[in-house]
């Protein structure tokens, strides 16, 4: 029951809402319609937009002014904030979701969500907040706060379950302003009308709602938040240059705020100076606007589907080709950025295998401790190899090739006690000392073998077509097993078949030539052996191919020297492979079982992207890069500068492995490093996910971790069970509270035990989803989840059949593939559907998924039950619950009742 004095306060507030809500679209349509007969409109067709229903395009519109008014057009305002003033005058801020525009006088203000002043509207009365105005920052007391649902019938506004507080009263819930404000009758009672006026009572008492009440989600997809509590507005506003995650349970709105965040960090006009300044810098240097610079990652293209929406609403363009699975991401960076695997054009040397058994279960799950064990071996790999040229080097007979040996010999010296980055750049630094010699010995080896061919084709000119037929016969060239995985010399692929023949014949003198000069026999059998044999007496002289060798071996190793972060970057691959046959033959990390040289596990191949990208980012961020000249030794880094953007967020974080999260994060641009991600340890749904906050930190160091505790999603009932469930299965304590003033109450879940075979299952469903209707009608959003991908089909015909009465339908998602229309029931397989959420899920055949996942069968059931926002159905094989879970029998029901 609500107090007079309230009513009438209540009626103040409508009535300056309603006028706002009026004076502000009517001012956004008439200034559109005066751009559009100015010309200066460059959108065709505002109706369209200012009829309602659109806004999920205003993405779509370039012109931001045009954006700003047709999102004033449809919703002027999302809340109404008075603050009180240090000179106790107050003032009325509306907030709006997109970009203000200035009223000339009017007796409130219109302010952003997205700027400073948008705060306000995530405070509680009472709160305090520093107000930047013209003169200066001003401490204001907020007084009211109303967060508004606008709509509008023809010129009519109203504003529909807005949530008002103030210092004597609230929160409450109107569910309509426009009804609020209509008078009850005033004329004196008769006995006649009495009726009458107890039903118009009735009515204004349900105009006022003590509270908040829960809305009922009707589709799928994340839903609209536009204003998020003081705790997250307070994260997404956090400055651009931050590392953060975000941790906590389900239905914390993670997500929601990574999203907002993303929707403000990426207009320029909302950043800070210093940030406007960095982002500009990014900018100039990869000529990517920052609107445009960013990355998410998310585990399931089945989530990507299901943010698309609260991307469009955040006016974010084109969000599909910037949301990536890391498995895609992986294969692009892998195949077209990194020569590690294999592609049309060549690349790299390896062939993702994603179903060997290449690592050891242990490999797996400590991650970390394989890359460290890694990367210490291949940067021991590629410092010695570089002192073994500079050994070579020393011994030349050559004065200034040896004075560069002993150069070599003393600056790897000094590079010992540097980190990797900085001695790069300081090889860099001395590739201009080997470059004359090794283009003198390379011109002179050039002459030498050219000669020997021109010799040999005076004698006989048919003899590179001769070859090429040979060549013809042989079979084509395999991979070199080994090998150090990078051209030092960018060499074109030749042609025609002389040309060829020219390169094969040359490649194999050249061989031979080293072969005789370091004393080794050259090898038996294989093609290389073949063609020397054709080759026969058409050779050099030994003392000339021994001398020629000389020269070969020095240029090698001279070469060592020439590119040093492109043979780092390209070799790593190659001493991976080196480094895995080591550790395969002391049973470390590895199966014995490995079949190729060739083949690598997906996880391997984020291991060798881990150690390029994060020595990549170092080397971006070395005060000594900036001070050497451009030259091609440094086109690794511009490749990198290339790749990385100015904000990267990940969804989900704890589905990614530790590796795969230092990747990512060496992909946000190291002078900004802006890397955001979300996500709950007690959600992990993957074999090599993270598991703790070491292996965040360990992933992007120096990243702050706010965890963040109230859960919006969940009934209370189903917010104690989920809790109950980690509890039982992992012993921990999940710390998760009720949003206050919001009534939480719902419905017990339900269980069905004894439940076999698809038929019995739906017919159980059938049932439980009839209920769920005469509760809730329309049918809110529903899942249906099963174990695996074959049940997918077979559940949803079954269920189709039963439910067809009820003129309901059902939808399988194969794949996890985003099918269906708004109430439909969908059914889809349990590991598509992380970050999901639903007013009902049905969870079906749990205690086979106990048995078939038992490593991730408590995760699996946390992340499935917590989809639910309402309704909650699970059904067993057999008799019982999984033995662990038995406890939490009793918080079931057979049926959904009230
Ligand atoms: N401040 C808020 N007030 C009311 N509802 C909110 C608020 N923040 C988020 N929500 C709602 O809570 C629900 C869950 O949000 P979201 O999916 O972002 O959570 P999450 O923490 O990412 O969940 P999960 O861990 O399951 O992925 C959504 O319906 C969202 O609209």
């Amino acid at each position: 029951m609500t107090e007079p004095g309230q009513r009438d306060d209540v009626a103040r507030i409508s009535k300056d809402t309603l006028a706002a809500l009026t004076d502000v679209a009517s001012v956004a349509r008439a200034r559109l319609a005066e751009n559009r007969s100015s010309g200066a409109d460059s959108f065709a067709s505002i109706n369209t937009f200012t009829s309602g229903g659109a806004l999920k395009s205003l993405g779509d519109i370039d012109d931001t002014r045009t954006r700003s008014l047709v999102s004033l057009a449809q919703e002027p305002a999302i809340a109404r904030i008075v603050v009180k003033l240090e000179d106790e005058e107050t003032a009325t801020y509306y907030i709006c979701r997109n970009t203000a525009e200035s009223f000339g006088k009017t007796t409130f203000r219109l302010a952003g969500r997205n700027t400073p002043v948008g705060r306000l509207a995530s405070l509680d009365v009472g709160d305090d907040f520093e107000l930047r105005l013209p003169k200066g920052e001003v401490t204001v007391t907020v007084l009211e706060k109303g967060i508004l649902h606008p709509r509008s019938e023809g010129a009519l506004w109203d504003s529909y379950n807005s949530v008002l507080s103030t210092e004597a009263y609230g929160p409450i819930t109107v569910p309509s302003m426009r009804k609020l404000l209509i008078e009850p009758g005033q004329a004196p009672l008769t006995k006649e009308d009495l009726l009458a006026h107890i039903l118009a009572e009735a009515q204004q008492a349900d105009n006022i709602i003590e509270g908040i009440r829960r809305t009922v989600i009707t589709k799928m997809g994340l839903r609209d938040q536009p204003i998020l509590d003081r705790y997250q507005d307070e994260i997404f506003r956090l400055p651009l240059q931050k590392q953060l995650l975000i941790i906590g349970p389900p239905g914390t709105g993670k997500t929601t705020t990574l999203i907002r965040r993303l929707g403000q960090k990426l207009d320029v006009a909302y950043l800070e100076d210093d940030e406007k300044r960095v982002a500009a810098a990014a900018e100039a240097e990869s000529g990517l606007p920052h609107k445009d610079s960013w990355l998410m990652f998310t585990p399931t293209d089945l989530l990507k589907q299901y943010l698309k929406e609260a991307f469009a609403r955040e006016g974010i363009a084109a969000p599909d080709q910037k949301i990536s699975t890391w498995d895609r991401y992986r294969l692009e960076l892998a195949r077209n950025h990194f020569r590690i695997l294999k592609s049309s054009s060549g690349g790299g040397a390896y062939v993702q295998q994603r179903d060997t058994k290449i690592l050891l279960p242990e490999t797996i799950n400590g991650q970390t401790d394989w890359f460290l064990d890694f990367d210490e071996w291949q940067l021991a790999e590629f410092w010695s190899d570089l002192a073994a040229a500079a050994e070579t080097l020393k011994k030349s007979k050559r004065a200034d090739v040896a004075r560069i040996g002993n150069e070599a010999e003393a600056l790897l010296g000094r590079l010992r006690q540097l980190t990797t980055s900085s001695a790069l750049l300081e090889l860099v630094r001395f590739v201009g000392a080997v470059q004359g010699p090794l283009s003198t010995l390379r011109t002179e080896s050039d002459e030498r073998i050219r000669h020997h061919i021109n010799f040999r084709l005076n004698h006989d000119r048919g003899l590179l077509t001769d070859f090429a037929r040979f060549l013809d016969t042989l079979a084509p060239e395999e991979d070199p097993e080994e090998g150090d995985g990078e051209d030092d010399e960018d060499v074109t692929p030749s042609q025609t078949p002389v040309a060829k023949a020219l390169a094969a014949f040359t490649s194999n003198i050249r061989s031979q030539a080293v072969a005789a000069a370091s004393g080794r026999t050259a090898p038996r059998g294989g093609r290389a052996a073949r063609i020397s044999t054709w080759i026969g007496d058409r050779t050099m002289e030994r003392t000339e191919l021994r001398q020629l060798g000389d020269s070969l071996q020095l240029q090698t190793a001279l070469r060592r020297f020439t590119n040093p972060i492109r043979r780092y970057v390209n070799g790593l691959p190659a001493r991976y492979r080196r480094f895995r046959r080591a550790r395969l033959t002391e049973a470390r990390w590895y199966d014995a079982a490995v079949m190729s040289a060739a083949d690598a596990h997906p996880l391997e191949i984020d291991l060798m992207l881990a150690g390029t990208l994060h020595v990549l980012a170092e080397i971006v961020t070395e005060p000594a890069l900036r001070r050497l000249p451009d030259s091609g030794a440094l086109e690794p880094v511009r490749q990198y500068r290339r790749l990385v953007r100015n904000q990267i967020m990940v969804d989900e974080a704890t589905d990614f492995s530790p590796l795969q999260l230092r990747s990512m994060a060496a992909l946000s641009n190291p002078t900004i490093r802006s890397f955001f991600a979300c996500g709950d340890f007690n959600q992990r749904i993957t074999q090599w996910g993270s598991r703790s906050n070491d292996d965040i930190s360990w992933a992007a160091p120096g990243i702050n971790v706010r965890p963040i505790e109230v859960t919006y999603r969940h009934s209370r009932q189903l917010s104690h069970l989920a809790s109950e469930i980690v509890r039982l299965c992992s012993g921990q304590t999940v710390h998760v509270t009720l949003p206050k003033d919001v009534n939480s109450d719902g419905i017990d879940p339900v269980l069905a035990k004894n439940v076999v075979g698809h038929a019995a299952i739906a017919d159980w469903l059938a049932a439980r989803l009839v209920e769920v209707e005469g509760l809730t009608s329309p049918l809110p959003s529903v899942a249906v989840l099963v174990n695996n991908e074959q049940d997918v089909g077979p559940m949803a015909e079954a269920l189709r059949r039963r439910v067809e009465a009820h003129n309901m339908n059902v939808v399988p998602c194969y794949e996890g593939q985003f099918a269906g229309q708004n109430n439909d029931i969908r059914v889809f397989d349990v590991q598509h559907i992380k970050g999901l959420e639903f007013e009902a899920v049905f969870f079906v055949g749990v205690d086979d998924l106990a048995e078939q996942q038992p490593d991730l069968f408590d995760k699996y059931l946390y992340v499935g039950t917590t989809r639910a926002a309402t309704y909650l159905g699970l059904t067993c094989h057999r008799a019982a619950l999984p033995e662990k879970l038995e406890p939490v029998e009793p918080l079931f029901k057979e049926m959904f009742i009230v």
